[in-house]
């Protein structure tokens, strides 16, 4: 379902106005994005089909459940976007959704902030195969535009990592990224991708490598405030931020490089769950809006 190009080996189209999506495809193509996420190889930290980082209670199994699980909250997602749905119904498909994710994962949290973030793209998408927004505008503003007031007056989950980080380190997290219109993806994630399938065509693997690693050479992630505190977010920052500035996946050897920060990452248990997100994200937004654009 997902296209060809940020798939495997072909060359990304050229830039061209697009039909408008069909609705009933959003969720698999969201769900496709979330295993291309796990499919990426090294990520600092974090779980793939290759090992489980910085984790002991999940693995790529545990993360294939979890996507197929949620799948069709994400369809219905979409579908609520296209029949003009305010945040209120989204918020209660979202924990339906995390309720999914719980029930086959036994009470492992591997995807809450994709259905929270990957949940609105998918929502802002199906408004705009609805004719309900326009449809050159970014699935990001759509999201800001629609809900954006909704994201931020929302109720606070009461017992989440995420909100004591948040308090402590005065963190943004998944929600301000969420209602500034996904920052994170127009100005890091997407380009990322562009630069390393040009530089690298054929490796669409190499190109997820790069988007990650330049996700987390500037992301405020919670997960890392969470695990490693401040020294932990600039421990991340930094040690990606290098292996972008080496030149990332166009650097001869950068595969030995990547593997050793992600065993660094490992060894102090750090996990930039939220950079995984923004990278499964990119990739919906990127086979939504063309990544070439
Ligand atoms: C609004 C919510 C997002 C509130 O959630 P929370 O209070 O937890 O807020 P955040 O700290 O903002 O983080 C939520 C998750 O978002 C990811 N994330 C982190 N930083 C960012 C960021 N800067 N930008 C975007 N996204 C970010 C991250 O999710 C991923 O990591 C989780 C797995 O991590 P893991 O290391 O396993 O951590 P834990 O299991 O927590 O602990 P330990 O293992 O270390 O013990 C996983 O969820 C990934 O997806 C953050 O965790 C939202 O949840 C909410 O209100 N939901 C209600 C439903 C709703 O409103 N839906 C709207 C329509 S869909
Ligand atoms: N691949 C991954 N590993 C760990 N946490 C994550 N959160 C989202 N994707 C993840």
């Amino acid at each position: 379902m997902i296209t060809a190009a940020l798939r495997g080996a072909e060359p990304l189209a050229p830039r061209r106005a697009r039909p408008a999506p069909d609705v009933s495809a959003i969720g698999d193509l969201a769900a496709d994005c979330l295993v291309m996420e796990l499919e990426t190889w090294p990520k600092p930290g974090l779980v793939s089909h290759v090992d489980k980082g910085s984790h002991d209670d999940m693995d790529a199994g545990t993360f294939r459940r979890s996507a197929e699980a949620i799948k069709p909250y994400l369809q219905s997602l979409a579908e609520a976007g296209a029949r003009g749905c305010g945040m209120g119904r989204l918020r209660i498909i979202g924990l339906d959704a995390e309720r999914a994710m719980f029930a086959a994962t036994d009470g492992v949290n591997t995807h809450r902030g994709a259905i929270f973030g990957l949940g609105l793209l998918c929502a802002a998408a199906g408004a705009r195969a609805g004719g309900l927004a326009d449809p050159v505008l970014p699935l990001g503003d759509v999201v800001a535009r629609r809900w954006g007031a909704g994201i931020i007056d929302g109720p606070l989950l009461l017992h989440s990592h995420g909100r004591a980080v948040r308090r402590r380190f005065h963190a943004g997290g998944a929600s301000l990224e969420a209602a500034s219109g996904f920052p994170s993806i127009y100005r890091i994630g997407l380009p990322a991708l562009r630069r390393a399938m040009s530089a690298v065509p054929g490796d669409a693997e190499a190109a997820r490598v790069e988007a990650c690693f330049a996700l987390i050479a500037s992301v405020e992630d919670t997960n890392l405030l969470h695990r490693g505190g401040l020294d932990g977010l600039r421990f991340a920052h930094r040690a990606a931020r290098q292996f972008i500035e080496a030149g990332g996946v166009r650097a001869a050897g950068w595969r030995e490089r990547a593997r050793s920060i992600h065993d660094s990452f490992v060894a102090r248990r750090l996990s930039p769950g939220g950079s995984a997100d923004l990278l499964a994200m990119s990739l919906f937004v990127g086979a939504e809006e063309g990544a070439e654009r």
